[in-house]
């Protein structure tokens, strides 16, 4: 057997993939039988390297910042668009034109009135533009220089002096490398590494979900809603316009259903800070770091699992939260309430590099839904986290499971009915992938990008336990007789959507982590100027968000085992249809902002959204 070249724990420097371009990293592990290192670049990326990728460090040497090309451009030479100047810019001064043609992608100017950014595109070049970008000169650069130039330049003029700042105290805590061996007479290579999404200039916020109004709107509404669907599931006649209620508002709270909602949060709070299961890191912050997370969700979940079982063997009857469903759900909005009024108070002192910008507004209503602390975190307990994987997620699969102990009590049956099975079922199929997958999560739109307010407070502690589970909660006093044929065509189509959902959140999660595994390398994508790559084929070159097509087909095999008597637990297909379309916006607007270009050339070649020549 080889032996292996590096321990873990080494630092060394190991080759961008796609690129010549080496990159400090630290050894994590080695496969005997892959013969693969596992690799932690400094940003956090983690990929598996073969060996002869991976150098070590004493052939390379940190490059004297003092004779740093971009530091020594004076203004003037930032402000020419002279191509003669965009062939120089970043070449060291001892570098042979040849040496030139692999030029450096690291061109930072920190100086005072500009400050450049700098996309790395390890592939091919991509045209010369000159353009007005949120009204602001943006001049991308072809790299004049030779055809297998791997360099895309990017300048911008950044007006905002605090963004700007933050970038400066960026840019100044990175190193700059050079391969010492390839080159005799000066740097061949510089060493530089894209940033995490995050980290990119957020000096335009985008006022989302109709600003004030619609932030103030929905807060006003969603609870209402919420107990409007949870009566009307109740009712036997379920027809939307039934409704004569007969709770009043003083029947919405519950002392001791409120302790016993509180104990509940507080075992999933428990189980939150187990100290086992593996380490993740977040993206990167503003401030460079990066948040530590346990992936325990799927342990909390079989553990509260043990829990009803225990309860149940002993006979304490986990009906209480059915008879007093509404209850639970006003002691969950006012938790909500609470938490995101906290989170809304700590957020005025919290230091800039902890804030999001999508909450940033000057309107307290707007700001509050949106929130504005990125991972409130108290000590090493992350709030945000814990709300969407613990109690949303969890949360959702026990209130399922309450439901189908509860048809079998109303309806007097010995098991449950097929629907509630194939409910049940889809749904606990969804929450362990999420949980299986539980670190993907850190990188989605919510943890990633969102501010912690009012939306996900009240969307993890209430709207998914209560409004997710609004089909289970149907069946319990709507029994739907329902065919072979139908069930096998309702499996069908759940299986169809969680295939879809499943392999193109996998491709993309697979690819994210380490594009040059040979497993992928079926796959076409094609370059950006930020660095990484946008899968243009399989399910990604499809549509541009085959996830949620997946997520919505299943969505609507959801609500199929209901019936067609009321269109009442046709909810969570029209919500959530509405709710991903609406993201897609949200997602796309990122992804612009990011890539630029090259999210436009993408979409031409991936023309549409979720559904071929329908949107
Ligand atoms: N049931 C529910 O209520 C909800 C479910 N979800 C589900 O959660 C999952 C995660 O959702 P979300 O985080 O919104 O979205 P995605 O997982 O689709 O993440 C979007 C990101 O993927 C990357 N990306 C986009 N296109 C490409 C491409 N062609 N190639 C490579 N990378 C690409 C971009 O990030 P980058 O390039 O920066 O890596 C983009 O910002 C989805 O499956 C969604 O259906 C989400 C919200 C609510
Ligand atoms: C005020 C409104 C009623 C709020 C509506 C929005 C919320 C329902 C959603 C906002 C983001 C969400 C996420 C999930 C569920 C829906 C809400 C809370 C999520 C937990 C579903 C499962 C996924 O795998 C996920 C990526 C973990 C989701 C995170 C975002």
């Amino acid at each position: 057997m080889p032996s292996r070249r590096f321990n873990n724990g080494d630092t060394a420097m190991a080759r961008w993939p796609g690129s010549s371009l080496y990159f400090e990293v630290q050894i994590v592990s080695y496969d005997p039988s892959t013969q693969l290192y596992s690799v932690l670049f400094k940003d956090g990326t983690d990929m598996e390297l073969k060996e002869n990728e991976i150098k070590s460090l004493t052939i390379f040497r940190p490059k004297k910042s003092s004779a740093s090309p971009s530091r020594r451009r004076s203004r003037s030479r930032t402000r020419s668009r002279s191509p003669a100047r965009t062939q120089s810019r970043g070449r060291s001064p001892g570098r042979t034109p040849k040496s030139a043609q692999k030029s450096s992608p690291v061109i930072r100017d920190s100086r005072k009135g500009d400050v450049l950014k700098v996309h790395l595109t390890p592939l091919k070049l991509q045209d010369f533009a000159v353009e007005k970008r949120n009204g602001e000169d943006v001049v991308a650069r072809r790299a004049l220089l030779h055809e297998q130039s791997p360099v895309i330049q990017a300048e911008e003029k950044v007006e905002e002096p605090q963004a700007k700042n933050e970038k400066v105290l960026r840019y100044s805590k990175r190193k700059e490398y050079f391969l010492e061996s390839d080159n005799k007479e000066g740097p061949k290579e510089f060493i530089s590494k894209p940033e995490a999404t995050n980290i990119l200039p957020d000096e335009y916020p985008v006022v989302e979900f109709g600003g004030a109004i619609g932030a103030a709107l929905s807060m006003l509404s969603m609870p209402p809603l919420l107990y409007y669907l949870v009566y009307m599931c109740t009712q036997e006649d379920a027809s939307l316009c039934n409704f004569y209620p007969h709770w009043t508002f003083s029947d919405l709270w519950d002392s001791t259903v409120f302790g016993y909602f509180a104990l509940w949060i507080l075992l999933l709070a428990l189980l939150h800070l187990l100290p086992i299961g593996k380490i993740a890191h977040g993206v990167r912050l503003a401030n460079g770091k990066r948040l530590r997370y346990r992936i325990n969700g799927l342990l909390a979940l079989f553990l509260v699992g043990i829990l009803v079982a225990v309860l149940s063997y002993q006979r304490i009857s986990l009906l209480y939260v059915y008879d007093h469903l509404h209850q639970f759900a006003a002691s969950a909005t006012l938790l909500s309430l609470m938490l995101s009024a906290y989170v809304f108070i700590r957020s005025r002192t919290a230091s800039q590099e902890d804030l999001s910008t999508a909450g940033k507004s000057g309107n307290l209503i707007y700001t509050f839904f949106m929130g504005r602390e990125l991972n409130p975190h108290i000590g090493k307990f992350d709030l945000k986290h814990f709300s969407a994987v613990h109690v949303a997620l969890i949360g959702w699969v026990f209130n399922n499971f309450i439901m189908l102990l509860a048809e079998m009590n109303v309806q007097q049956l010995e098991i449950p009915s097929p629907s509630m099975i194939l409910v049940n079922a889809f749904q606990l199929l969804y929450v362990l992938h999420a949980l299986w997958h539980q670190e993907n999560i850190l990188t989605s739109l919510d943890i990633a990008h969102d501010g912690f307010g009012f939306m996900l407070a009240f969307g993890n502690l209430v709207w998914v336990p209560f409004v997710y589970s609004l089909q289970a909660l149907y069946l319990v006093k709507h029994p739907v007789e329902i065919s072979q044929a139908a069930l096998a065509a309702i499996v069908a189509l759940n299986t169809f959507g969680y295939v879809i959902f499943r392999r193109a959140n996998n491709l993309k999660n697979a690819f994210r982590k380490n594009p040059e595994d040979p497993r992928l390398s079926y796959l076409n994508s094609i370059p950006t100027s930020y660095g990484s790559q946008l899968l243009i084929s399989g399910w990604w070159g499809f549509v541009r968000h085959p996830n949620y097509l997946g997520d919505i087909i299943m969505a609507w095999a959801w609500c199929l085992p209901c019936g067609f008597d009321y269109i009442l637990p046709y909810f969570y297909g029209f919500f959530l249809t509405g709710l991903l379309i609406h993201r897609v916006s949200r997602v796309e607007h990122q992804c612009r902002r990011k890539y630029g270009h090259d999210w436009d050339k993408y979409c031409k070649l991936v023309p549409y959204r979720i559904v071929p020549y329908v949107y």
